[in-house]
């Protein structure tokens, strides 16, 4: 049975749809990973499930109950990695897990909370002096504290250096295996690749796409980006290139000096072509390699946007 299931969900303000109609279920256990572009209604959406807002119209049932309801059930059930706003400046990281740990009637105790964000070698810091990630990783460990069934992370990446998004990658992962499920947004696609079970990709308030990473990206087109350099410079290069527009695999080629990217649904075919050119004439290929399509790819494809980092 869906943990999570969200149907024809509606939100207005004033003149402004901010969520036209979103429906999708989450089963327990997984990373759901909903991605859009900017102003897209991912906030409002994610603020209608975790309470926050009233939907226009539509329906949230979180573990087989509603807010209507069974509020407070709820509360228990599921944990909001909260803005650094909700965090206590001046106190360190063990008292603010303390204090919302007070909060809940059956919270993880705070050395858990600390070994699961690896936050035990600071504890005694005070939040106004962390760093970033490890901030991020406090709120992550106060969205927890409560030992809630799903984590909801808005964007915990956003701003952080490579290690420090590692970090949070780590935890996500760690989520999982616990058996928890994690609802996530992000602007990083590679992040959205690597830890999702389902990604769903919103625009304009709707769904326009779900389904795991591998199946987004299988659904594109077959076709792939050849991209070859010649270390004999720019007239190799126009043969070569005027040699592939000739190959019957090639779906279009360009060149920009020495350099040449090709469109083929046939890689192999294609390079044993070329390959027996170059060779024919002595050119010596410095670099070659064929683009996999990413998420990155599938983004674009849907919501005809280019991809924000
Ligand atoms: N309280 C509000 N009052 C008026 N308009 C709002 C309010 N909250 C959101 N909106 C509008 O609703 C639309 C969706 O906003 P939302 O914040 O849900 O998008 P988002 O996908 O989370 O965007 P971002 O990636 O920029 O965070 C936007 O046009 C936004 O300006």
């Amino acid at each position: 049975m869906a943990i999570l299931e969200v149907v024809h969900l509606r939100k207005t303000f004033g003149s402004v749809t901010a969520v036209e109609d979103i429906s999708f279920s989450v089963e327990p256990g997984e990373v759901f990973t909903i991605i859009g572009p900017n102003g897209a209604g991912k906030t409002t959406t994610l603020e209608m499930i975790e309470g926050l807002q009233p939907p226009d119209s539509g329906s949230i049932t979180v573990g087989g109950l509603n807010w209507g309801k069974d509020a407070d059930r709820i509360k228990f059930m599921i944990g909001v990695q909260p803005q650094s706003s909700a965090m206590f400046e001046l106190l360190t990281v063990r008292e603010n897990l303390d204090l919302f740990a007070s909060f809940y009637p059956d919270p993880l105790s705070v050395e858990q909370a600390l070994q699961m964000v690896s936050l035990t070698d600071h504890q005694g810091k005070r939040v106004k002096s962390l760093s970033g990630g490890q901030r991020q990783r406090l709120a992550i460990g106060l969205g927890m504290i409560s030992n809630p069934a799903i984590i909801f992370l808005d964007e915990p990446t956003t701003g952080l250096d490579p290690q420090a998004r590692r970090n949070i990658w780590d935890i996500v992962l760690m989520l999982k295996e616990l058996g928890k499920t994690t609802i996530l947004t992000t602007h990083y696609m590679e992040e959205a690749e690597k830890l999702s079970d389902r990604v769903c990709i919103v625009d304009q308030g709707r769904v326009v796409t779900l389904d795991t990473p591998s199946a987004l990206i299988g659904q594109l087109t077959k076709e792939r980006e050849i991209r070859l350099s010649l270390m004999d410079g720019e007239e190799a290069a126009k043969e070569t290139e005027l040699l592939a527009q000739s190959v019957d695999t090639v779906i279009r080629a360009e060149r920009e000096g020495a350099d040449i990217r090709l469109w083929t649904e046939h890689p192999e075919d294609t390079l044993y072509s070329l390959f027996g050119f170059t060779k024919e004439r002595g050119y010596r290929v410095d670099q070659v390699s064929i683009r996999e399509m990413t998420l990155e790819d599938v983004f674009i494809s849907f919501t005809g946007k280019e991809w924000r980092d």
